[in-house]
């Protein structure tokens, strides 16, 4: 296989087990030569990390909570000292409390919308700011986006929200960060049964819609996702930024 992303370090943020989208991104990009650095969420999920992140060789493994500041600089130092020079960014993290996922967007209480809104996309913005530093030979960000941030979709309510205000970050973040060569896309996958759409209620009404309606006629693997991930990293999509690439089997061009 030709190796597009030999030479290339790249940061994974979001592994919490084999099902969850950024493994599948990290198995592409690992497969095309790139080096990887991999973040965890918290002690809660560190020993699976780094099983996963084991079987990669020359992988490096980093404590990273999006919330805090202080661990986002502690990241970059640390990145900084093991790759010197950074490629590429997978940021592929997102969170609201259960109880948003399902009834009534309208019901959607303050702290609950600030959290979904902190986790799931001023994190791009706060890792962006402190990453693309270390990206002095050009640069590609991506991040995770979902349909439900341009429709008003059942049970997804807040996170749909937040979704919007990621993919309008993915804009600012790609027309500010282009002057240094550095790319920003977000790839808007189909529904994945992963831990996170675990808390999304009546999911699997959603693959069945999907199945039945999408040009394809299936839902999306995690693979798909990845393989586009490894084109976001790679030279062959230079000319690329500030997009939403849908990876849904077609879902989001289907009418009634
Ligand atoms: N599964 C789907 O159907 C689907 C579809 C479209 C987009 N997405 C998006 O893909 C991304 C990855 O989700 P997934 O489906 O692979 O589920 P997942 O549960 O495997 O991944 C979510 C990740 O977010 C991390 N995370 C949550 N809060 C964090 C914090 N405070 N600090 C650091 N990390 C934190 C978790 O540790 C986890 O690794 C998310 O942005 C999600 O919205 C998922």
């Amino acid at each position: 296989m030709t190796e597009l992303l030999s030479g290339k370090n790249i940061l994974i943020m979001g592994v919490a087990n084999e099902r969850s989208i950024a493994w599948a991104i990290a198995q592409s990009l690992a497969s095309h030569g790139a080096r990887l650095a991999f973040t965890y969420e918290s002690e809660r999920v560190e020993e699976r990390v780094r099983k996963l992140a084991g079987t990669i060789p020359n992988s490096v493994i980093l404590p990273c909570n999006v919330t805090v500041d202080a661990e986002i600089e502690g990241l970059a130092a640390a990145v900084k000292e093991h790759f010197g020079v950074l490629h590429g960014l997978v940021h592929s993290i997102a969170f609201a409390k259960t109880e948003e996922l399902e009834g009534l967007f309208v019901d959607t209480s303050r702290e609950g919308f600030a959290l979904a809104h902190d986790i799931s996309a001023y994190s791009l913005v706060a890792v962006a700011q402190k990453l693309y530093p270390l990206m002095n030979e050009g640069g590609s960000i991506m991040t995770m986006t979902y349909l439900g941030a341009e429709r008003a979709m059942k049970n997804y309510n807040v996170m749909g929200v937040a979704k919007a205000a990621l993919e309008a970050s993915v804009r600012y973040l790609a027309n500010d960060l282009g002057q240094f060569n550095v790319r920003v896309n977000a790839v808007s996958a189909g529904p994945i049964r992963t831990l996170a759409a675990k808390g999304i209620k009546d999911f699997n009404s959603i693959l069945r819609a999907v199945e039945e309606k999408a040009p394809l006629r299936r839902t999306t693997e995690t693979a798909e996702v990845g393989d586009t991930a490894m084109f976001l990293m790679s030279h062959l999509s230079r000319g690329i930024t500030g997009e939403v690439i849908y990876v849904d089997n077609g879902y989001h061009i289907v009418g009634v």
